[in-house]
Order: C-alpha cells, then sequence, then structure tokens
C-alpha cells in the first residue's frame, strides 16, 4: 500500500522535530516535502540531519503532499490552507490563533472535501472538552502563566504599552475572550483558540494571561462546567528553544499524524 505524503510548511521548532520523525519513520507516512522561507539554511540543516526531501514553494505543496501540516507563522495560514483545502487535501494548522476569524477556509474545506485538523498541541483534554461539547458545556475558563519572554513582544503589550521585562512579581497582562486573545497575543496563546473550537468556540471561552518571573514553564489551567462533568486539567509546558512554543507541541503532531494510518485509535 501508497504511504500517506505529508509536507511540512514552516521548518522551525515544530517543523524540525515532525520532519525529523517522519525520516526515521512513521508507519504508512511519508515525508514527501518541505517549504519554508530560509532555503539555504534549511538545506544546511536537512544535509546535517542526512534527510533527504524535496524543499518547494508554497504553492507547489498540493502537488507533493496529501497532508501538510502548517507550523509556520500565523501570516501566512492562507497562504498555505487556501491551495491544499482547494485540492480537496487536508492541513494540520498548528497556528490555530491564525484561524478564529477564518471560518472561509472551513468552508472551502467544505466546499472540496478537503479538512482542517487542529491537533490539541500544547494543550490537553481535548477528548473531554469535545465529548462534553456533545452535551452542554456552561463555561470553558483558561489561565495562563508564562515567563515573561514567553509573552514579550505580543502586540497587545506592544500596543497597550505594557512591559513583562524585569518584573519582579506575577502581572495579569490579560483578561478576556479567546477571541480577543488570539488577536492580541497571536504567537502565544494558540492553545486557547484550539480548546475554543474543541468546546464552545471563541466568544463564550475565556482566558487570564499572566507573565510570572517565578515562571519556567509555560503553565495552563483549564477548568470546564458542563452538564456532564465538571472538570480541571493543568499542564505545565518546557518551552522549547522557542520560548513562545513548548516542547511536546511537536510531539502532539507526531501522534496526531500517526492516528491518521494507525488500525489502533485510542481517545475521540
Ligand atoms: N497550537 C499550538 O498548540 C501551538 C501553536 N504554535 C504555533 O505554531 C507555529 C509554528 O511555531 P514554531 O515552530 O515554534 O515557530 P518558529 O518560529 O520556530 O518556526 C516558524 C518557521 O516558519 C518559517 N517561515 C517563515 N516565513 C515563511 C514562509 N513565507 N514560508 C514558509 N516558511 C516560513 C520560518 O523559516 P525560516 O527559518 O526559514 O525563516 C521559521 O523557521 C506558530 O504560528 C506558533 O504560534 C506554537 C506552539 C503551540
Ligand atoms: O499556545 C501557544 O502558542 C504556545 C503555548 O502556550 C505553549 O506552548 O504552552
Amino acid at each position: 500500500m501508497s504511504s500517506k505524503r505529508i509536507a511540512i510548511a514552516g521548518l522551525g521548532e515544530i517543523g524540525r522535530t515532525v520532519a525529523r520523525k517522519l525520516a526515521q519513520g512513521l508507519p504508512g507516512l511519508s515525508l514527501a516535502a518541505i517549504a519554508t522561507r530560509d532555503r539555504e539554511k534549511a538545506t544546511a540543516w536537512l544535509d546535517r540531519e542526512g534527510i533527504s526531501c524535496p524543499l518547494v514553494s508554497l504553492d507547489e505543496l498540493p502537488g507533493h503532499a496529501d497532508l501538510v501540516v502548517e507550523c509556520a507563522p500565523a501570516v501566512i495560514l492562507d497562504q498555505i490552507c487556501r491551495p491544499m483545502l482547494a485540492a480537496g487535501k487536508q492541513v494540520m494548522v498548528l497556528s490555530a490563533s491564525a484561524l478564529l476569524p477564518r471560518a472561509d477556509l472551513v468552508d472551502l474545506a467544505r466546499a472540496h472535501g478537503g479538512q482542517i485538523i487542529v491537533p490539541t498541541g500544547a494543550l490537553i483534554g481535548f477528548d473531554a472538552v469535545s465529548a462534553a461539547a456533545e452535551g452542554a458545556i456552561h463555561s470553558v475558563q483558561m489561565v495562563t502563566r508564562k515567563p515573561p519572554r514567553g509573552l514579550a513582544g505580543a502586540p497587545y503589550l506592544v500596543e497597550n504599552g505594557i512591559s513583562v521585562e524585569g518584573l519582579t512579581s506575577a502581572l495579569c497582562v490579560f483578561r478576556g475572550s479567546a477571541r480577543e486573545a488570539a488577536a492580541a497575543f497571536p504567537a502565544n496563546v494558540n492553545v486557547v483558540a484550539a480548546l475554543s473550537l474543541a468546546g464552545i468556540g471563541p466568544d463564550r471561552t475565556t482566558i487570564e494571561i499572566w507573565a510570572d518571573p517565578a515562571m519556567t514553564r509555560n503553565c495552563h489551567q483549564i477548568r470546564v462546567e458542563a452538564d456532564s462533568a465538571s472538570f480541571t486539567m493543568s499542564i505545565e509546558n518546557v518551552p522549547s528553544e522557542n520560548p513562545r512554543t513548548g516542547r511536546i507541541t511537536a510531539l502532539s503532531v507526531i501522534a496526531a499524524l500517526r492516528k491518521q494510518t494507525s488500525p489502533l485509535q485510542v481517545g475521540t
């Protein structure tokens, strides 16, 4: 049986880990192509890793792959998704914040038989949240605490003149809905955007964001109240070389890719 062809768009923290794993071998999957910005840097990395894989442009991806893992800056979400979805193919989207205002991409997938997959990523418990959403969820509340360098440079902080440098105690920098948080912190809390899509949507899901100098990890706590269950979940993510991105994110992608062809699937 031929393998499912996987491409990677964005060879950064997540993309490199996923590429390495695909090159080592995942059952029924092959590393088919990589699209990145700096080809020279990508070629040098691929050579060092001993990985042979074509480097292609974003619009060439549908010709090479059945599924593209989008792990690139949020601003190019459309350039990655549109050609793949119009060709009836799959995109695994990590830039979940950028997906929130783009219901048109879901419509495009529906119209052409394509699919957008949002993995659990740096979060936890989408199985329970989506199960509860089959009944009635009353509320989903999240609290995120990150070391200040995991939030530095976010548009909301810059626009509102909020400095997280030199903090000596925890500072609550934001309270609002998932939709507002996705626009305010597009590269820092993709997790709440994804959570909202699994549960009760971006306007009813709420988040508090704290910059906490006592933290060494990106910590997320979630409280769900539903007619089927009440539950709390928390995760303490070890930051990767990109301080905004937890190490577990790429592993979540690998687990989700593995499910694509696995004869045994566990969890919703
Ligand atoms: N859903 C979730 O749970 C999580 C989502 N994320 C999101 O996932 C995405 C990727 O994160 P991460 O891997 O840490 O990010 P990185 O910044 O480490 O990597 C992004 C890569 O995208 C590449 N890139 C930039 N412009 C283009 C382009 N025009 N075409 C192709 N590639 C391009 C860059 O390549 P180059 O090096 O050549 O410039 C860079 O290496 C981000 O949007 C991030 O916010 C992150 C963590 C958790
Ligand atoms: O959601 C994100 O973009 C990243 C994040 O919080 C984490 O890795 O813990």
